[in-house]
């Protein structure tokens, strides 16, 4: 099998959820990603009182203008950081008392300066446990609108979150970012913002928002390039395979493509069309040093190829991969130690040595679906590999192991 069929984007799905709920009109999803992280969101809609109705390839949301359809809900986050922020965002813009929780990993990631930047446009948030962090709770009463200036160094969601809420205020949103990762991700938001009929220019380091509100239409969600990223890698490290996904060409919203440039660095074959991407294996794998600020969640896909590489391979700019799920940084490290590979990592970087890891060993995969998926490549080369936790890829892939398992068997 080399045509592969890659779930939906859960970063596209998520901001359809949050643009379909906030549009006059009614939304057609085409494709959604069914995942936990998604099912979560479309659960925390349902209980801010949006309708959400589910229906296998299509989701179809009932937009309210005015906000939540309720005046006082409990919402539950699961462990999805996009739910996390965006949807007390979404909150604010309506009127009523609206309470958030999320999963004791979602707890441990940080939202403090989405939390500030709310407060600065007169919204009454507050933390029910440790400041900045989840549980939260939000009385809304609409929101005005303004100039603020956001520390988006650590997360660009807290950027995409404030955008999104831009067409909801009464006058609009200039947003100046002194820093900012991840910055692809911010313009998938752009884009689909535009889709939905938002206007929003971005002058050097300022956002502006008009206060138009949203459009309902029907919107195709493509797959999800991160979720790619663990079939081209595999691609890349078995010799003689090739990895095509369909639905992901020149024209693809999502940043985490370009981890194929990374492949194409470290000397794979790589051919990007229109409507497809494909990976073919060369049989060599070259050691690199490349920047990961922009592609930070293909960074355990590289480093769990990088020890079958000819030199080392060192990844740099990727200090927020320790606010993720797990410290990404650390887990990738540990486990690659415990296969008996060679590892150093600084506070924004890890460097992996060339050697064949060796079995048997269990993951340490600190409930991070890409842990395991980043794992699952290097188990294609390490036999003995096994997981504490495979389960928790249903965050964004539930069928990951039928679907890897079904590459990987294919001569
Ligand atoms: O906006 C989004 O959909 C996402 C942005 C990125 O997060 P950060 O901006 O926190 O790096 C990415 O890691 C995450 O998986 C999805
Ligand atoms: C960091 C991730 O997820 P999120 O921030 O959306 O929870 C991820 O999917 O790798």
């Amino acid at each position: 099998m080399t045509v592969i069929d890659i779930p939906g984007s859960k970063s596209v799905t998520a901001r359809a959820l949050f643009l379909a709920a906030a549009a006059e009109g009614t939304t057609t999803l085409l494709r959604p990603l069914v995942s936990d992280d998604t099912e979560g969101f479309a659960e925390g809609l349902r209980a801010l009182g949006y309708a959400v109705r589910q229906e296998p390839g299509a989701w179809h949301i009932e937009g309210r203008p005015a906000g939540p359809g309720t005046a006082d809900a409990d919402v539950y986050c699961r462990d999805g950081a996009t739910t996390a922020r965006f949807l007390p965002t979404l909150a604010a813009a309506g009127h009523g008392t609206f309470r958030f929780d999320a999963s004791a990993q979602m707890r441990r990631r940080p939202l403090g300066p989405l939390s500030t930047a709310l407060r600065e446009l007169g919204v009454d948030l507050r933390h029910g446990g440790k400041e900045g962090h989840h549980p939260l709770a939000v009385h809304a009463a609409g929101v005005k609108g303004g100039a603020l200036t956001l520390d988006a160094g650590q997360s660009s969601q807290y950027l995409t979150a404030l955008l999104m809420l831009g067409p909801l205020t009464a006058e609009g949103l200039d947003i100046t970012v002194t820093d900012l990762v991840s910055e692809p991700y911010v313009e998938i938001t752009l884009a689909m913002m535009r889709a939905f009929g938002a206007e929003v220019v971005r002058e050097d380091r300022t956002y502006r928002v008009a206060p138009t509100g949203y459009r309902a239409r029907t919107y195709g969600v493509e797959p999800d390039a991160s979720t790619a990223s663990y079939l081209f890698a595999a691609a890349a490290l078995l010799p003689g395979r090739e990895a095509t996904v369909p639905g992901l060409g020149t024209g693809a919203l999502q940043g985490d493509l370009a981890f194929v440039d990374v492949l194409r660095r470290m000397g794979a074959e790589v051919e990007v069309t229109a409507d497809a991407t494909t990976v073919r294996s060369t049989g060599t794998l070259r050691g690199l040093t490349v920047n990961m600020r922009d592609i930070s969640d293909t960074m355990p896909t590289l480093a769990a190829i990088a020890p079958f590489a000819d030199g080392p391979v060192r990844i740099e700019d990727v200090a927020n991969t320790r606010v993720k799920e797990c410290d990404r940084l650390d887990a990738c490290a540990g486990n690659l130690r415990r296969l008996g590979v060679t590892v150093d990592t600084g506070p924004d970087w890890i460097e992996i040595h060339p050697g064949a890891p060796a079995g048997p060993a269990e993951i340490a995969t600190h409930g991070d679906h890409r842990i395991v998926m980043s794992f699952a490549v290097t188990a294609l080369r390490t036999p003995g590999i096994t997981f504490d936790d495979p389960g928790c890829v249903k965050k964004t892939f539930p069928d990951f192991h039928r679907v890897f398992g079904a590459f990987a068997r294919t001569p």
